[in-house]
């Protein structure tokens, strides 16, 4: 049976994975309020479909920080492949270059860089700030020599937040699965758990450096030639403060509900941030991504290109590299009809008009007063406000 869904294959991975490690993955930060406001947020709205225009040939293609890309998809930067599939990150990138995706590869990968640069795709790599600079500068080389397209930095993780899952699991990463990229004396921490910390949480507190401002970026911005990336930024004054300082696209995101709890879902934040950068400075989005409409929506709102974190690891526990196709696959075609369904063939046709906010059904007055102005024309009329 072809899987048709991403819940199918959310489900077949959950089958198939232990406990701790599925919690690991699914699980968010505090009361996991955010994760779950995440996923709802593209529930919220819906499309404005317009109706004969020859959607023949819809095309879903771009280019983005001079990555040629076949669809706006990506697979976001995820720590420790390794933990679902005993090839982690190869597989993922053998699966996503042959969907012609994005692979952001984290600083966490649990299989060499170099390995990884050789299924040939996309591929950016994401780091967070060490207190060792010299580790995170050893990996801007490394990333460089093997053909990165850009650099990521995650800037929502001074430290990693308290997920309640993995405390209550004593999680801690098995002996055979270690981030392969660093040192092991910066990594020997994630293996072992302590009352009321997982492992991951306690050796985010001794290795990344909370102290990180913005006027610590120019050490990264001079130190490579790639296109520099920030992911995790929510606010209009963080994405202005982040192009003065010479980044060169954005990645909206609350790290999937996985950082500060109670934090406002990307979606919503989407909007300010790609009104207050110039068109120059791409706008990405994660988290909640479920479907091509998800992406639709996000892609209307502005985003250059989506990312999609957990349903990639559930393809890849699932089948490998060919379950990561699938997910990235079906994405790519649902996105498609979407495109085609709502007369929108190209990427640059599909606008804030695209989309409408669900108003609440009190808005619809019953029975209708046909011939009366609507009170609500202006929320049903005019697209997203
Ligand atoms: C298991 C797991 C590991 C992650 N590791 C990282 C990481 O190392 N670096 C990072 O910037 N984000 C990391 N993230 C966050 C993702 O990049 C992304 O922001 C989030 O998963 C998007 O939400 P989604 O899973 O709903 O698509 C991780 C997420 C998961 C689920
Ligand atoms: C130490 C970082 C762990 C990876 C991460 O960012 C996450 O689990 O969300």
């Amino acid at each position: 049976m072809p899987v048709l869904t991403l819940d199918e294959l959310r489900e077949h991975a959950r089958q198939r994975l232990p406990g701790p490690v599925w919690d690991f993955i699914e699980g968010g930060s505090g009361d996991e309020h955010t994760l779950r406001a995440g996923e709802a947020a593209y529930r919220e709205l819906c499309l404005r479909p317009r109706v004969l225009v020859d959607v023949a040939d819809p095309d879903c293609a771009l280019e983005l920080l001079g990555t040629p890309l076949a669809s706006p998809f990506g697979v976001a930067p995820m720590a420790y492949h390794r933990l679902v599939h005993p090839q982690g990150e190869t597989a993922t990138a053998e699966g996503t270059a042959r969907a012609g995706a994005l692979l952001v590869v984290g600083m966490f990968a649990s299989r060499p860089l170099e390995d990884i640069a050789s299924a040939g795709g996309p591929r950016w790599l994401q780091v967070y700030w060490l207190r060792r600079r010299d580790a995170l500068a050893g990996l801007v080389d490394r990333a460089e020599a093997a053909g990165f397209g850009a650099l990521m930095l995650t800037v929502d993780a001074p430290q990693v937040a308290r997920r309640r899952r993995d405390v209550r699991n004593a999680f801690a990463l098995p002996a055979d699965v270690t981030a392969v990229n660093l040192d092991p004396g910066l990594t020997e921490r994630t293996h072992r758990a302590t009352a009321g910390s997982s492992g991951i949480e306690a050796h985010a507190r001794e290795q990344f450096d909370p102290t990180l401002t913005w006027d610590d970026l120019s050490w990264l911005r001079e130190r490579t030639r790639l296109p520099l990336v920030l992911k995790g930024v929510l606010t209009a004054e963080d994405a202005r403060i982040a192009v003065e300082c010479g980044v060169d696209a954005l990645v909206v995101s609350n790290h999937g509900g996985r950082q500060l709890d109670r934090a406002v879902p990307a979606l919503q934040a989407l909007p300010e941030v790609v009104a207050s950068v110039p068109e120059s400075c791409p706008v990405l989005i994660d988290g909640g991504v479920r479907s091509g409409a998800d992406a639709a929506i996000a892609l209307a709102l502005g985003a250059r290109a989506v990312l999609v974190g957990r349903p990639v690891l559930w393809g890849l526990a699932h089948a490998g590299a060919e379950g990561v196709g699938q997910v990235l696959g079906l994405l790519r075609s649902e996105l498609l009809e979407t495109m085609a369904l709502s007369g929108c063939p190209s990427l640059a046709g599909l606008g804030p008009t695209a989309v409408s906010r669900r108003p609440p059904l009190r808005d619809h007055p019953w029975p209708p007063s046909h011939g009366e102005p609507s009170r609500t024309a202006s929320t049903t009329s005019g697209g997203l406000r």
